[in-house]
């Protein structure tokens, strides 16, 4: 395996049934099997502790509770993986992260800028992929999977959670968060993986960190 000179932070973020647990799988093939690269598939909440607690007791832990449970996660996260891996030129693709707070946590009642406080010392990712789809899709894609929590209750969460993703992403632009947003809808979740690992495989081998927002 080739170790890339540095390592790259790669985010997925977007609704429920947009794809991004398909696209991370995907995306790690694609790296390690057509460029050789070492790759760390995460995700948050992780299955430490902390992310333990937060992603099997969102009935339980909810509001600002939820908020601070889930962001103490993602700088344990940072902390213990994400940094140590980064340090040694691996490529961690993380399936949420900041930008899933904005949302789900907003759906959750709990105002913006509590949650843009609380995730201000967050490591901004070298690319913050926003995975959109029309929220029929995504509705429809949930609806045959069934909801894996209480977030999700048919179309018109779907839609709140699509428009929420739309102003996360100009949000976290403001953060230099280098957005790319990218439509699930009418591509396959290969071909959208693909296009991914060659936009990552510039930026690793490329001359500077810096990918274009779209
Ligand atoms: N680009 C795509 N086109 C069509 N179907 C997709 C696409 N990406 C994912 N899917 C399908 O949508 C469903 C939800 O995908 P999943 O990766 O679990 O979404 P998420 O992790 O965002 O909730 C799965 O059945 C998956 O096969
Ligand atoms: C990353 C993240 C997760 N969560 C919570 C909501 C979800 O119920 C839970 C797990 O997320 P999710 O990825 O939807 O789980 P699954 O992969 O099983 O579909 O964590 C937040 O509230 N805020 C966040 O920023």
């Amino acid at each position: 395996m080739t170790t890339t000179h540095r390592g790259a932070f790669v985010t997925l973020d977007g609704p429920a049934g947009v794809g991004k647990t398909t696209t991370a799988r995907l995306l790690r093939e694609y790296l390690v099997g057509t460029y050789g690269y070492q790759v760390c598939a995460t995700t948050e909440p992780t299955p430490e502790t902390l992310g333990h607690i937060a992603r099997h007791n969102t009935d339980t832990y909810r509001g600002h509770t939820l908020a601070c449970l889930v962001a103490a996660d993602r700088y344990h996260h940072l902390e213990t993986a994400v940094r140590p891996h980064l340090a040694e030129g691996v490529i961690v693709v993380c399936d949420r992260y900041v930008a899933s707070s904005y949302v789900l946590q907003c759906m959750d009642g709990v105002p913006l800028p509590f949650v843009e406080a609380i995730n201000a010392a967050a490591d901004v990712p070298d690319l913050a992929v926003i995975l959109q789809a029309p929220p029929e899709v995504t509705a429809a894609r949930v609806a045959a999977r069934g909801a894996h929590d209480r977030f999700h209750t048919g179309e018109e969460s779907s839609r709140r959670e699509s428009e929420l993703y739309e102003k996360a992403a100009e949000r976290l632009a403001r953060w230099r968060y280098p957005v790319l947003a990218v439509d699930t809808a009418g591509a396959s979740p290969d071909k959208i993986a693909a296009y991914l690992a060659d936009r990552i495989a510039d930026m690793v081998e490329g001359p500077a960190a810096e990918v274009a927002s779209a």
